[in-house]
């Protein structure tokens, strides 16, 4: 199984987790302020579950995905204190508690550490790809938002994204558990959707 072909069989699920009406109001602009900024709290507490998720990664993985792994580590350090200034100029607390989807995210790639290395691989791939392809929909996005509609579609990401690809379809290809695989990446494509439906049920709070 290569990861492009769980797009190809799951392509109802992908598109929710990819399209959705948050990211339509990123792009014309009408987001409801409380929406955005439950976003960014909430994706600054997953980032930090993500930066773990990596670590524990890189302990599994062989020398040839180390360096890639490790770049994967810089960036959402990068990530993080990119959050911290973006909270200080919206005058947003980090401390906001997570909400449940952000828990169950958490669990979720916590949970990883029992998959085999290419399960856990593809879920590395799965993530980033959602968000490349997601931010991809919002495109050029509205002034306010732009920075962020930048942050996961431009070419470094996108490259990062394709080695990961690349990674991870070196590594499924002697995997034989394709369930695993499939059930990983449904999980993924569900919390996305729902990450997404929890920042924006926001604006109506
Ligand atoms: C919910 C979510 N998915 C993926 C990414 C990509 O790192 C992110 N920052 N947040």
């Amino acid at each position: 199984m290569q990861p492009l072909q769980l797009i190809e069989r799951h392509a109802a699920e992908w598109h929710a987790a990819t399209h959705h009406s948050f990211l339509q109001a990123v792009s014309n602009g009408s987001l409801a302020p409380q929406a955005f900024s439950a976003w960014l709290v909430q994706d600054y507490h997953f980032a930090q579950g993500e930066l773990a998720f990596q670590a524990r990664l890189l302990a599994q993985a062989p020398r040839s995905d180390q360096a890639l792994i490790i770049n994967g580590l810089i960036a959402m350090n990068a990530e993080l204190s990119w959050f911290e200034s973006k909270a200080d100029e919206f005058q947003l607390s980090l401390h906001d508690p997570a909400l449940p989807v952000t828990v169950a995210y958490g669990e979720f790639m916590h949970g990883l550490e029992h998959a085999a290395y290419p399960v856990a691989l593809m879920s590395m791939w799965a993530i980033e790809y959602a968000y490349l392809e997601a931010w991809k929909t919002a495109l050029p996005g509205s002034p306010k938002y732009r920075e962020f509609v930048e942050r996961w579609t431009n070419p470094a990401f996108q490259t990062f994204v394709g080695e990961l690809e690349q990674a991870a379809a070196a590594a499924l290809s002697s995997f034989e558990a394709d369930k695993e695989v499939d059930a990983a990446f449904l999980d993924i494509a569900r919390l996305e959707r729902e990450f997404w439906d929890m920042a924006w049920s926001q604006a109506l709070h």
